[in-house]
């Protein structure tokens, strides 16, 4: 519901909103303008302004200061700028072309009514937007507490979350005010505007001079708005002054203030409103709410971009039965797509036997399904057995379920080859359970999306269910590019751990949208994202790291040849010249932050590879220390020649190359205890530790690590908590 709310308003207004922003950031100058062609004034009394005036221009008729502190005199409504020090004439005064165009445009389009409706209209969405926004925000970070945390996904993502966390206090500021400022001009809000008054009759004596007028005096020019002198013959007439306080009239002969007419509440409450939606007297205001909305089209196309990623990540389940209706309830935990699909062909078999099926991610599980008796829950895992992206919030939201008369069965998809298999679906699987659930199967972990694993499953699904449940899935094959090897270098022959580092050539761009969003670097990949390669033998692609960035115009991975391994021999046989089919698949959680703390990057044997590219970006020169893990330094030390450049570049701080297949042969987790006093002091500076490599070397580390840092009373899992240790172990 909340995501519905910020993402159509968004994708419906996003060109108006957008529009509005773009001209209203143009207005925001204007303050800023104003102030500096603005003379500097001081603070004189009214009496001794108008006397100065006067004395230069005695035919002036009245007399106007705007927010910004320019002085302007009207004689016969040509208006003239005065230097309010001196009095004297600056010359008649011009209105800026450029922002008269601007104003219209912001506020009516040229359209009149109709794009002043307009306008109103943007407003609202922009509310809408924003506020929608802060609660997404506060629901993805965790908690308002987390609101500040380091924002986490792919490039768009953390640009939408960063520019919103700095712009959205301001944006809804701006849009708040528009749609009340759109309310007063159609009248559907009073402006507590009291109208034209007329003045009462002065004294009717002889004017005495306009410096020695004592209710003027105690009128400072800064409180002045506009003071309108008396007719010259007319000795009845008065001043009338309007302050921001409200307006008054006095006598031009005992200089008396003869009546006085307060603001009314709705009048001040419109002033104020006006000068926080324009800036208008308070420059940095306008600069502020100028920069805002700057924002405003960069989160626009962010957004649409994060939408078109999430809509086409989840495949379309037509006929769905909806929460109210449905029988059963299919959950899904997906981070890449894949098990949507076999989602899809659940709900298809039970479709067919006469069930009605809603699908949903499993962060959409709601507090209680009316008519469901099953909820099935197919839960993929990443990384240390933690949930995907859009199963994130779900054992939080079992808290609050109301599973009377429910009965569940959790399906889990994972790899074995990672050590926490299937870790999260089991972690679903008991917090069911514990919650009061009744399974109606028990608990079953499918390995690299097992078409057959599948099929039985669903087997035994229906036996419990009490009918034929026949699942003929079908693997969706991910969509992929023919990437051309234009190099190799091949290491560790000789030490029988052979490794082949492999270079690509980046395929242009399939489509003009794919080509629009690399040229403006939103569909680049970094450093530690994966690159999924397919073996032609196998549908199941195998996910390799990548050392490369999309900038270098090429796509690097290193590969080390495992026994019986389909896809490491597939590669270790590719010539340059030969071409893979592969995608690339983003790893938000394994990339450098942006802050400028240390960073301890620790790998062994191809592990080294995408760490080798964290130190490549390093253009900051941020600290950063490389611990790497071979077996002998003339056979596989890899990036030897580019490591020592990178140490000359300053790109890296420190390298520790630690080999096992030599005299005191040692791994890089001891190597990490030898340097235990240096570490704990980068860990004091903030320093974040990435991890990259084989499951038994991950472990080591953690080990090492965590005698490291027990005398700072820190262990390896706290450091993960607070997001400085991430690891990507197979
Ligand atoms: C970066 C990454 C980390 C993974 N971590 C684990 C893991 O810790 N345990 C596991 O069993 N499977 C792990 N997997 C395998 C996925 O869970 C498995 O491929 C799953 O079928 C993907 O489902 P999805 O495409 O719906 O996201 C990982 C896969 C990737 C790409």
């Amino acid at each position: 519901m909340l995501r519905c709310l910020h993402s159509i308003p968004g994708l419906l207004a996003a060109l108006v909103v957008s529009f509005m922003a773009i001209t209203g950031a143009v207005l925001s100058l204007q303050p800023l303008v104003e102030r500096v062609f603005a003379p500097a004034g001081n603070e004189m009394s009214v009496a001794t302004l108008v006397d100065r005036v006067l004395a230069h221009q005695p035919q002036t008729e009245s007399v106007v200061r705007s927010a910004s502190g320019a002085v302007t005199a009207y004689v016969a409504n040509l208006g003239i700028g005065i230097d309010p020090v001196t009095g004297a004439s600056l010359g008649p005064v011009e209105h800026s072309a450029l922002f008269t165009f601007f104003t219209e445009l912001h506020r009516s389009l040229f359209l009149g009514d109709g794009g002043r409706v307009v306008a109103g209209v943007a407003a609202v969405a922009m509310v809408i937007l924003a506020t929608s926004g802060i609660a997404l925000l506060i629901n993805r970070m965790g908690g308002w507490k987390q609101l500040f945390a380091t924002a986490r996904g792919t490039l768009s993502q953390r640009l939408h979350v960063e520019l919103a966390r700095l712009a959205v206090i301001c944006l809804l500021l701006s849009a708040m005010t528009g749609v009340y400022l759109t309310l007063v001009t159609f009248g559907i809000v009073s402006d507590g505007g009291q109208g034209f008054g007329f003045p009462p009759y002065g004294s009717g004596e002889m004017p005495a001079p306009i410096a020695s007028l004592s209710a003027l005096q105690e009128v400072p020019i800064s409180d002045l708005r506009s003071i309108i002198l008396p007719m010259a013959d007319d000795t009845q007439d008065v001043f009338t002054v309007t302050t921001s306080a409200g307006t008054g009239y006095v006598d031009q002969a005992s200089g008396a203030l003869l009546d006085f007419t307060p603001n009314a509440p709705m009048q001040t409450l419109y002033e104020a409103i006006y000068t926080l939606h324009t800036g208008q007297g308070y420059w940095w205001l306008g600069v502020l709410l100028g920069l805002a909305s700057l924002a405003v089209p960069v989160l626009m196309i962010t957004g649409t971009l994060i939408w078109l990623r999430r809509r086409t990540s989840m495949p379309r389940m037509p006929c769905d039965a909806g929460w109210r209706k449905a029988d059963t309830v299919i959950l899904v935990g997906s981070e890449s797509n894949t098990t949507w699909s076999f989602a899809a062909t659940l709900r298809t078999a039970l479709a067919k036997n006469g069930h009605a099926v809603h699908v949903a991610p499993m962060n959409g599980l709601r507090a209680s399904y009316p008519s469901a008796s099953r909820v099935l829950v197919l839960a993929a895992t990443y990384g240390n057995g933690t949930a995907p992206a859009n199963a994130n919030r779900f054992i939080e939201r079992l808290a609050r379920f109301q599973g009377t008369g429910i009965d569940y069965a959790v399906l889990g998809f994972g790899d074995r080859k990672f050590r926490h298999f299937c870790a999260y679906a089991e972690t679903v699987e008991h917090a069911m359970a514990a919650h009061g659930l009744k399974p109606i199967t028990g608990f079953e972990p499918i390995d690299r999306q097992s078409a057959q694993a599948f099929g039985q499953w669903g087997r035994r699904l229906g036996a419990a269910m009490g009918e034929t449940l026949e699942l003929l899935h079908q693997p969706t094959q991910p969509k992929t590019q023919s990437y051309k090897l234009i190099e190799r270098h091949d290491y560790g022959i000789e030490v029988q751990a052979p490794t082949v580092l492999l270079r690509f050539a980046i395929p242009a761009a399939p489509s003009w949208t794919q080509a629009l969003k690399s040229r403006l670097g939103l569909d680049g990949f970094f450093a530690g994202d994966l690159a999924g390669i397919m073996p032609p033998t196998d549908p199941i692609p195998r996910y390799y790291s990548i050392a490369s960035r999309s900038a270098d115009g090429i796509l690097e991975i290193c590969v080390r040849k495992l026994r019986g391994g389909v896809c490491s021999d597939y590669l270790f046989g590719l010539r340059p010249g030969d071409s893979v089919e592969a995608f690339v698949r983003p790893n938000p959680d394994f990339r450098p932050d942006t802050g400028c703390q240390p960073l301890i990057l620790i790998g062994a044997g191809a592990g080294v590879a995408p760490l080798v590219g964290f130190v490549r970006a390093n253009s900051r020169h941020r600290p950063v220390y490389l611990f790497s893990g071979g077996r002998d330094p003339s056979s596989d030390f890899l990036y030897r020649e580019e490591l020592k450049a990178q140490l000359d570049a300053g790109r890296l701080t420190r390298l520790f190359a630690v080999f096992s297949r030599v005299m005191g042969g040692r791994y890089v987790q001891h190597r990490l205890l030898d340097e235990a006093e240096q570490l704990r002091s980068l860990v004091r500076q903030g320093a974040r530790f990435m991890v990259c490599g084989s499951a038994a070397m991950g472990d080591g580390v953690r080990a090492s690590l965590d005698n490291v840092l027990a005398p700072l009373d820190l262990s390896v899992e706290r450091l993960q908590s607070a997001g400085r240790y991430a690891e990507d172990v197979y």
